[in-house]
């Protein structure tokens, strides 16, 4: 019983070859490589891992990476001014300021900040409001992965049922518009949702982004429902260890559904993939070259 695991890891290293090959062709129009600057504030250590990862794989891609670390005591001037700065350089394509930020510290004033046309997370209320109307701009990371998976896998999603768990501006309300733009019938559950079990039942297409360990269990589930998990929770495992589980009970799900992205290997992969798709984009757009769309 595998072939209803969707590989994530497999489908965001594909995506990322497709990338590479987007910049070798853009290098050779533009006469410089897409560059993305990463801001990482304070060591928590989570943000530290992500932010290694996403320097690694833009490497990888053939990108510049612009990485700024600051101290977690930094003031809320001296990162706007930091964005500022990198709004204005020529080099920089995309930006991504790595949140969770320190408590002093204005997250919505931040992401206002960035300018909406280098802002690769697709957070900036500009770039909220485009999705939202269907305008051409910048989709957050980890939805527009999820999304790829579901085409990937299902083709045509026009009609189906889909339930998002989760509310939040950087995954449950942009996936939400990006199934309804595919002409989902798209539910928006949350922790008010009475009978949530009923609400899922009904779901043709399950995304749960709520961050509850295991919370979703197989008996929730429409026998051959795709579920996309994409809940990220460390909890405590056998010696005194920690170990990554989704918002998914994956082993009843997995016995139930038709398609089911685990955690790790699901959508984490696909939300650095995205990443870098975006800041091609992005790239493409800065350096007024015309972008080939090479099935991104
Ligand atoms: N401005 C901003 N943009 C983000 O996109 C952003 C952020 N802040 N803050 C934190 C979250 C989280 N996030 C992940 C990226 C990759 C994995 C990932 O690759 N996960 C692997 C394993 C990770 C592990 O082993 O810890 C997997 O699921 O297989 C997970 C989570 C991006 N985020
Ligand atoms: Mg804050």
């Amino acid at each position: 019983m595998t072939e209803n695991i969707i590989d994530g890891k497999a489908f965001a290293a594909g995506l990322r070859a497709r990338i590479a090959d987007g910049v070798a062709a853009f290098v050779a129009k533009a006469g410089r490589a897409p560059g993305l600057a990463v801001v990482l504030v304070g060591e928590n250590p989570a943000s530290q891992v992500y932010v290694r990862a996403k320097h690694k794989a833009t490497i990888e891609a053939g990108m510049e990476s612009f990485e700024h670390r600051l101290s977690a005591d930094t003031t809320q001037a001296a990162l706007l001014a930091l964005v500022a700065q990198l709004n204005a350089d020529p080099a920089v394509d995309g930006i991504l300021v790595q949140l969770p930020l320190p408590r002093h510290i204005d997250e919505n004033a931040v992401i206002a900040a960035i300018d909406p046309d280098k802002d690769v997370d697709g957070f900036h209320p500009v770039n909220a409001g485009r999705l939202a109307t269907g305008i051409e701009g910048f989709v957050p990371c980890t939805p527009l992965g999820c999304l790829m998976l579901l085409k990937d896998r299902l083709g045509d999603l026009s009609g189906l049922n889909a339930v998002v768990i989760g509310r939040s501006n950087i995954v449950g309300k942009p996936m939400a518009q990006l199934l309804l733009a595919e002409s989902c019938t798209v539910t928006v559950a949350h922790s008010r949702t009475r009978d949530l079990p009923a609400v899922v039942r009904a779901a043709d297409i399950v995304v749960a982004a709520v961050g509850r360990p295991e919370m979703i269990r197989g008996d929730w589930l429409k026998p051959g429902a795709a579920v996309i998990d994409v809940g990220i929770n460390r909890i405590p495992a056998d010696g005194g260890k920690s170990r990554l589980v989704g918002d998914v009970d994956f082993v009843s799900a997995a016995a139930v559904a038709g398609a089911i992205t685990p955690v790790p290997g699901g959508v984490g992969p696909m939300t650095i993939a995205v990443l870098l798709r975006n800041t091609l984009v992005a790239a493409h757009r800065n350096a007024d070259v015309p972008f080939e769309a090479v099935s991104l």
